[in-house]
């Protein structure tokens, strides 16, 4: 079989809407600060979004709004039909920081949230798919440890098995790589699309590395500050599995030049 036959067709944008955001806004300082205006939004199912623009323009703004960790002050968001009103089981977070607790180990860690929402019972029944998700991320054998003793990569890769044993059908995440050197950050990527592909979830990352946007997403979303606003939709149509050695293809260079040229010169100070 061809390289080329191997690929599997785009995925994504052309799902099911999984979350809608209308005409979404939201000020903080009693008004006098815009962090957001105006964000209309469909995100699809198993659809891979990456938000990307300077610092200040209400990236993680709209993530918190998502996750229904703030309100907006204007608009309305939905996840799966339902108004997003507060914290949601079908959504799943992950941050810059693992945020592991230092005094459970890592299974035990990857259980918290079942613990927390079903009980000890509960999260003792989901030890074995916990102990697989430790596996299919290479922490086999690393289940009894606690987080002193793992790398900034291992923690992040048990972090991931920790938003995924609730089962959430989406992932917001918020520059979760970028404590990791290039090389770890590289191969978490390349694990992040082999765990969204094989489980159909819909991610939305926010991240200030346009290659990374890129060689992750369905879509970028290019921000402008001073109002926050979505400024561009930028689909990316490289093929699927992504791999590494795209970076090098001229199609990729286009992608990144023509997104780079969308942004504001502060994006890169
Ligand atoms: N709690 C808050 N109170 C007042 N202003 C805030 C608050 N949170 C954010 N802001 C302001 O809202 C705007 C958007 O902030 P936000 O953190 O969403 O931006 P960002 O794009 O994620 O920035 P960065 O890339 O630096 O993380 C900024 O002007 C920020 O100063």
């Amino acid at each position: 079989m061809s390289a080329a036959a191997a690929v599997t067709p785009l995925r994504g944008p052309q799902g099911e809407p999984v979350y809608e955001l209308s005409r979404v806004g939201k000020t903080y300082a009693r008004g006098h600060v815009t962090a957001l205006e105006d964000v209309s939004l469909t995100l699809r199912k198993g659809g891979f979004y990456a938000v990307i623009g300077s610092s200040g323009c209400g990236k993680s703004t709209l993530l918190k709004i998502m996750a229904g960790l703030t309100p907006p002050s204007k608009g309305r968001v939905t996840l799966q039909g339902r108004p997003v009103l507060g914290p949601r089981r079908d959504i799943g977070m992950m941050f810059q920081q693992a945020t592991l607790f230092p005094w459970r180990t890592t299974i035990q860690n990857v259980l918290l949230p079942i613990e927390i929402r079903d009980g000890p019972a509960a999260a003792r029944k989901a030890e074995p798919r916990a102990r697989e998700l430790l596996e299919t991320v290479g922490l086999k054998g690393f289940e009894s440890v606690y987080p002193g003793q793992l790398s900034g990569g291992m923690a992040q890769r048990a972090s991931i098995c920790r938003m995924l044993i609730t089962e959430p059908a989406v992932l917001l995440l918020d520059e979760p790589f970028s404590a990791l050197d290039e090389l770890a950050r590289d191969f978490m990527n390349m694990e992040l699309q082999r765990i969204c592909m094989a489980r159909e979830a819909t991610a939305f990352l926010v991240t200030h590395s346009i290659a990374e946007a890129v060689i992750l997403s369905d879509m970028v979303l290019v921000m402008k500050p001073r109002p926050g606003r979505v400024a561009e939709l930028v689909p990316i149509d490289l093929p699927r599995p992504r791999t590494l050695d795209m970076v090098t293809t001229p199609q990729f260079g286009a992608l990144v030049e023509r997104i780079r040229g969308r942004l504001d010169k502060e994006a890169f100070l």
